[in-house]
């Protein structure tokens, strides 16, 4: 809308190649293999799993303290100020919660202007009602505002790099990299990487975000379902105080519960097609109830071979993100439920739950509510005995 759509770019651990002016210079191992490979030990970036562990952890922290001191929990604001600071450590290179109201109304100013309807852009002699109602007005002023946002990144980048410090090696790094190298035969201006970055960062927050704020909001409503997931994830962590990514490989059930609520995720241009497959009898036995064993024992997965569950979509645009935002949604989701008891404010059942949708390009709950809890109690490592 506001800056031109680059092709993707391959994403850390994705192991997808997306058609993309770096595809030749990212070899298999993914962007993470790719931003490390031969660099000096003080020169290497975090690894993007280290940052996920890392931030999945200080996320449990705030839990632990609002239990203690007897508040309640938004689970929407941390999920999203969880996902905003490991998106923005990868593509931006840190994290700008300490600017947290300025950079959180960005981007849902950015969402809800990609979600809303231009009549214009389906009839163009109605072009005109986008200027009364003020959507062009709108529009002119989130992308300036992102526009002022991504030259200070990378305003700030360049200057570290002039002054030789905190080389980070991080996406801004890689592409400023390329645009001085002029490594891929084609010149790259400052337009294009913040369309890149944009891009990254755009694609890989809300999306990921609101797919775990559904996935809590379906474990709430259903309790057993949780209950069997705290299980799992108590007998894999073998009683340590957290789980880590090389745990997330022994919980089947989990990934099987992260699959059946796949299909609530995204308002992307496939998602009709998503919902009637998701809800076609030929392909799913008893498809409106939420059944996550269906995902036991079968191969079904996301990587668009299998056109009963696309929500990263298939073919040459399939979602590069796949694998990042999995291990992301699965480690933290896996430590909530490990870590603390969760249940409905003031003891509410699943009936009550506000489901509204709010607008926007993916379809985020319109109240922050329901994910809401204010009954967590922290689960004890010294009283829990496996
Ligand atoms: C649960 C989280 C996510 C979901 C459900 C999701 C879903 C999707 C879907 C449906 C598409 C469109 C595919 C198509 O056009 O056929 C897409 C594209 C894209 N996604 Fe994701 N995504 C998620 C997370 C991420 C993450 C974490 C990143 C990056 C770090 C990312 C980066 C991208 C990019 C760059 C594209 C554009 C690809 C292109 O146009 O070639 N996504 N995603």
């Amino acid at each position: 809308m506001f800056l031109i759509k680059p092709q993707a770019a391959v994403i850390p651990e994705s192991g997808l190649h997306a058609p993309s002016v770096f595809s030749s210079h990212i070899p298999s191992g993914g962007f993470e293999h790719f931003t490390q490979r031969g660099l000096p030990s003080n020169r290497r970036v975090q690894s993007y799993r280290g940052i996920r562990e890392e931030e999945t952890a200080l996320a449990m922290e705030d839990i632990t303290r609002s239990c203690s001191s007897g508040l309640p929990v938004n689970l929407s604001e941390l999920f999203s100020a969880t996902t905003n600071n490991v998106v923005s450590r990868i593509a931006l290179g840190r994290k700008y919660s300490e600017d947290t109201n300025k950079f959180k109304k960005l981007l849902s100013d950015f969402s809800e202007l990609l979600g809303t309807s231009n009549v214009g852009d389906y009839l163009a002699w109605l072009a005109w009602v986008s200027h009364v109602n003020g959507f062009n007005d709108k529009a002119d002023k989130g992308a300036k505002a992102f526009d002022e946002f991504l030259d200070g990144v990378i305003e700030e980048r360049i200057n570290r790099r002039n002054k030789h410090v905190n080389y980070q090696n991080d996406l801004v790094d890689i592409l400023l990299e390329v645009q001085k190298e002029n490594t891929v035969g084609l010149p790259i201006d400052r337009t294009s990487i913040k369309a890149l970055i944009l891009d990254m960062f755009a694609a890989g927050t809300h999306t990921t975000y609101l797919a775990l704020e559904w996935k809590m909001t379906e474990l709430l409503r259903h309790p057993k379902v949780m209950k069997e997931v705290k299980n799992e994830a108590r007998k894999v962590s073998g009683g340590k105080s957290s789980i880590s990514e090389d745990d997330l490989h022994n919980m089947h059930y989990l990934k099987a519960v992260i699959k059946e609520l796949s299909v609530y995720i995204l308002h992307f241009r496939c998602c009709f097609q998503q919902y009637q497959q998701k809800t076609d009898p030929s392909s799913w036995e008893k498809p409106e109830e939420f059944l996550p064993d269906r995902f036991l024992n079968n191969s079904i997965d996301f990587k668009g071979q299998h056109f009963e569950l696309i929500p990263f979509g298939s073919g040459r645009r399939i979602c590069p993100g796949i694998l990042f935002a999995m291990q992301i949604s699965e480690l933290f989701l896996a430590n909530l439920v490990h870590k603390f008891d969760w249940s409905l404010p003031g003891g509410s059942n699943d009936k009550e739950l506000d489901m509204t949708e709010s607008v926007g390009i993916t379809s985020s709950k319109k109240s922050p509510r329901i994910a809401t809890t204010n009954q967590c109690s922290v689960y004890c490592e010294n009283v829990y005995a496996m």
